[in-house]
C-alpha cells in the first residue's frame, strides 16, 4: 500500500451472508484514519443486524450447491431474489443508526457463495478455476439508491488468484499490532485464519481456509437432530465422546496436508461429505451425540494442526483470536483451549477483545467497498495466490444520480 491510500471519512454499509447460510448479516459503519497508524484505518460499528433467511430461502439456496440441481434459471432468480433480500436488509440496518440512505458513500456485499472451484483447471488453454457469488449488485443499489460493490472475488480469480481469503486485507488495515503476532480464527460454516505478525506490511500477511468451521456440525444436525440446524451452545456435542475411529477417518482428507495457498468450501464438506459420515455411523452402530462431538473435535483438531504444520514454525504467538458463529459453540471453544494449552497459545474471542464476532465479515466487506471505489487494490497476493495486486469488486450504481 502507497501513501495515496490514506482514506477520508466516510459511512458504508456492508453485506455477509456466509457459506452457513444462516442469513444476512448487515452492517453500518463509520470509517475514518487511523490517528495512531500509518496506512490504518479505523472502524466505528453504528449498526448490526442478522435478518435469518426463511426455510423456502434457504432450500432454495441449498438446491443451487449441487452443480446438477442448479439450472442457469434457478441461479439466475436466486440471483435477483437474493439481491432483493440484501436491499431490504441494506434498508432495515440503515434505519437502526439514524442515518438516511443518501449519507451511506457504498455498500459493499459479498453474496451468497453458490460455488468455489480454487483448484487451477486448464481447458482450452485458460485456467478456468472459478468462484461464484450470487444476490445482483444492480437490484441492491437501484432499490437503496446507494452504489453497491458486489462480485469481489473474481478479479482476485482473473490475476490467478484463489479468490479467497478476502477477510485478511481488512484485518491487516484494522488489527495490525506494533508489537504482537496476532492469530485470527473465523469460524462459519468454513473456518479461516490469518496470521499478523507485528507491524506487518501486506507481503508478510498469509491466511488459509483452515478446513470445515461448522459445516459438517449444522450438516449432521440438520440430518440427526431435525428440526435443529446448529449445536447451540454445543450442548449436543458436550453430551458426547469423541469416536477415534471417525475422527482418524476424518483427519486423513487431503486437504489438511496441500500445500498454501488454500482455500474450501462446500463442494469438499458439504453435504455428500456428511451423506457418507451418517452412512459410517449406520454401518457402525455410533451414537448420534457422539458423531457430533467428533465432528466438533475434527474442527478444533483442524484449527491446531493448521497452527503447527504452517504457521507455528515461521511465527510464535500467545493469542488466537476467535470470530464468527463458532465462538458460541462452547464446547469446540473447550476442545480448541485444551489443545492449545500445550502451545502455551490463548484462546480468545472477539468479544474478550471489544470486538463482535457477528460482525465482523460484514465490517470488512464495507471496507473492502470503500478501496474499490476509490480505486485502491484490496486483495493480499500472498493470500490467495494472486499474482498481483488487484481492484477487486464490481460497481452497480443506482438509477438515479446523487
Ligand atoms: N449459539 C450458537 N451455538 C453454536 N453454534 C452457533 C451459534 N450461533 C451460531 N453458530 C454456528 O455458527 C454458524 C454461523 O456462523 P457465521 O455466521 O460466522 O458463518 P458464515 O458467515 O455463514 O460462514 P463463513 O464465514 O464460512 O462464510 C451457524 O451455522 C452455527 O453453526
Ligand atoms: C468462497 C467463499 O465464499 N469462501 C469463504 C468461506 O467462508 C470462510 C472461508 O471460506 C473464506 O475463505 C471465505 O470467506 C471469507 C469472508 C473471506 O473471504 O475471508
Amino acid at each position: 500500500m502507497n501513501k495515496s491510500s490514506k482514506v477520508d471519512a466516510a459511512y458504508l454499509v456492508g453485506l455477509m451472508s456466509g457459506t452457513s447460510v444462516d442469513g444476512i448479516d448487515a452492517a453500518v459503519v463509520k470509517l475514518s484514519p487511523s490517528a495512531e497508524r500509518e496506512h490504518g484505518v479505523e472502524i466505528e460499528l453504528l449498526a448490526f443486524e442478522n435478518t435469518p433467511f426463511d426455510a423456502q430461502v434457504r432450500s432454495s439456496i441449498f438446491e443451487l450447491f449441487d452443480p446438477a440441481n442448479a439450472t442457469i434459471d434457478k441461479v439466475g432468480a436466486m440471483n435477483m431474489w437474493l439481491g432483493e433480500l440484501y436491499a431490504q436488509a441494506t434498508l432495515s440496518v440503515i434505519g437502526k443508526c439514524g442515518l438516511s440512505a443518501s449519507q451511506i458513500f457504498a455498500i459493499g456485499s459479498h453474496g451468497q457463495t453458490i460455488y468455489h472451484a480454487p483448484e487451477e483447471k486448464v481447458k482450452g488453454g485458460f485456467n478456468l478455476h472459478c468462484t461464484v457469488q450470487i444476490g445482483d449488485g444492480a437490484v441492491i443499489a437501484n432499490r437503496t439508491g446507494i452504489p453497491c460493490v458486489s462480485d469481489f472475488r473474481v478479479a482476485d480469480m482473473a490475476a490467478g488468484g484463489q479468490g479467497a481469503p478476502l477477510v485478511p486485507f481488512t484485518e491487516y488495515l484494522l488489527f495490525t499490532d506494533p508489537e504482537k503476532t496476532l492469530l485470527m480464527q473465523n469460524i462459519g460454516g468454513i473456518g479461516n485464519v490469518t496470521v499478523l505478525p507485528a507491524n506487518a506490511s501486506p507481503e508478510q500477511i498469509f491466511a488459509f481456509d483452515t478446513g470445515p468451521g461448522n459445516m459438517i456440525i449444522d450438516g449432521l444436525v440438520s440430518q440427526l437432530f431435525a428440526p435443529m440446524s446448529m449445536d447451540a451452545g454445543g450442548a449436543i456435542a458436550a453430551g458426547g465422546q469423541v469416536i477415534d475411529e471417525l475422527l482418524a477417518w476424518m483427519q486423513q482428507d487431503e486437504y489438511y496436508t496441500i500445500p498454501l495457498p488454500k482455500s474450501t468450501g462446500r463442494e469438499r464438506f458439504g453435504q455428500q461429505y456428511v451423506a457418507l459420515i451418517i452412512e459410517l455411523m449406520k454401518a457402525n452402530e455410533w451414537k448420534a451425540e457422539d458423531v457430533i462431538a467428533t465432528a466438533t473435535h475434527l474442527t478444533a483438531w483442524s484449527i491446531v494442526d493448521s497452527y503447527e504444520r504452517y504457521i507455528k514454525p515461521q511465527h510464535q504467538a500467545g493469542q488466537l483470536l476467535i470470530g464468527g458463529g463458532g465462538s458460541y459453540n462452547k464446547t469446540l471453544m473447550r476442545d480448541l483451549q485444551q489443545l492449545f494449552a500445550p502451545h502455551q497459545v490463548q484462546v480468545l474471542t472477539q468479544e474478550d477483545i471489544g470486538g463482535n464476532s457477528d460482525a465482523k465479515e460484514a465490517i470488512a466487506f464495507a471496507l473492502l467497498a470503500y478501496y474499490t471505489m476509490n480505486r485502491l487494490p484490496n486483495n493480499i497476493p500472498r493470500v490467495t495466490g494472486a499474482s498481483r495486486p488487484v481492484i477487486m469488486g464490481k460497481v452497480s450504481y443506482p438509477y438515479l444520480v446523487r
